[in-house]
């Protein structure tokens, strides 16, 4: 489902995404990059033969119209990785009793509904092609969450909430489309270093890292991009989130 056919990453300007749409170049798949930064989408796609989209995975008319293009200069991806995402830290009650509401429906907007978005429209379109297999096999969705679904820190409860809900979709999602030969995994990674994580205060990096028994280090995006390869490779893995994370859990700040 790899080497042949096109596959699509989202958040592919940067980090995991990147890693990813790099990786599965390298094995032999056509990558559409979807990114809000078109320059940097354009940039990976540029080095890997693939297709740059530019594209808010919050906004579905922009998500319809990216996929739109992809399907005609590409075809239907059997491969979609959501890695597209923010992370957000904000407390409930700052010091200054400001309300961080705004921060908490741009991150839901970006990490949980773009990750429906991208997963409804992809579905669609993959729903309509050949199987691949004798099982009946369409393609695979993977979603990105992040450990702090289940370990949150304090001021990650917008953040922790909508990686929550992508993990949440993961069974009923690939409950549902079972029918149509698509089998939808989520990743929940633990530190990872990317751009991402190089905005996080030093001390906050710190704290998190003594709390990773082993490998006691930042995961590299590429280990990423190899359970995405694992998880495509085994059709066995549908309907589970996979902590990735060298058996860290988050203290609480
Ligand atoms: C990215 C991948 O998915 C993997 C990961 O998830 S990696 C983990 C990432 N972790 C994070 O992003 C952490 C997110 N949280 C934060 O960055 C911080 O909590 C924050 C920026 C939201 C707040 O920073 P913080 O240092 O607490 O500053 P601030 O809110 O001003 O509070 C300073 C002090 O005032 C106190 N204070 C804050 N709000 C208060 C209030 N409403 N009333 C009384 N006291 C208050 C706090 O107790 C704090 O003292 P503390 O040291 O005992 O906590
Ligand atoms: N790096 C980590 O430690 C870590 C850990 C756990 C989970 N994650 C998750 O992994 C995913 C990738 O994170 P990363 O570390 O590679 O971050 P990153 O910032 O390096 O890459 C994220 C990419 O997503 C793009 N993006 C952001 N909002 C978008 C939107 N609305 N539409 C389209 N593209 C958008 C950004 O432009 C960027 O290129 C995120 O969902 C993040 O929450 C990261």
């Amino acid at each position: 489902m790899i080497k042949g056919h096109v596959a699509l990453v989202t958040g592919a300007g940067s980090g995991l995404g990147a890693a990813t749409a790099r990786h599965l170049a390298s094995l032999g798949a056509t990558v559409a990059c979807i990114d809000l930064t078109e320059g940097a989408a354009a940039a990976v796609a540029a080095d890997i033969g693939g297709l740059a989209l530019g594209a808010d995975v919050s906004d579905a008319a922009a998500v319809e119209a990216a996929f739109d293009r992809l399907l005609e200069k590409l075809g239907v991806p059997r491969v979609v990785v959501s890695c597209a995402g923010i992370g957000t830290a904000a407390r409930i009650l700052p010091r200054d009793g400001s309300l961080t509401i705004g921060a908490f429906e741009r991150t839901l907007r970006v990490n949980l509904l773009g990750t429906y978005t991208v997963m409804s429209v992809a579905a669609r379109a993959i729903a309509a092609a050949e199987p691949l297999d004798g099982d009946g096999a369409r393609g695979v969705i993977i979603n990105t969450a992040s450990i702090a679904y289940e370990d949150g820190q304090i001021g990650q409860a917008a953040y922790s909430a909508s990686k929550g809900g992508v993990a949440s979709m993961t069974l009923p999602a690939s409950r549902e489309l079972a029918r149509f030969g698509i089998r939808v995994m989520t990743i929940a990674p633990g530190l990872f270093e990317t751009s991402m994580s190089a905005g996080l205060p030093d001390d906050v990096r710190a704290e998190i890292l003594k709390a990773v028994p082993f490998p006691s280090r930042m995961g590299d995006a590429n280990e990423f991009a190899r359970l995405v390869q694992c998880i495509v490779e085994n059709p066995m893995l549908n309907g589970s989130v996979i902590r990735l994370d060298a058996a860290a859990r988050m203290p609480i700040k």
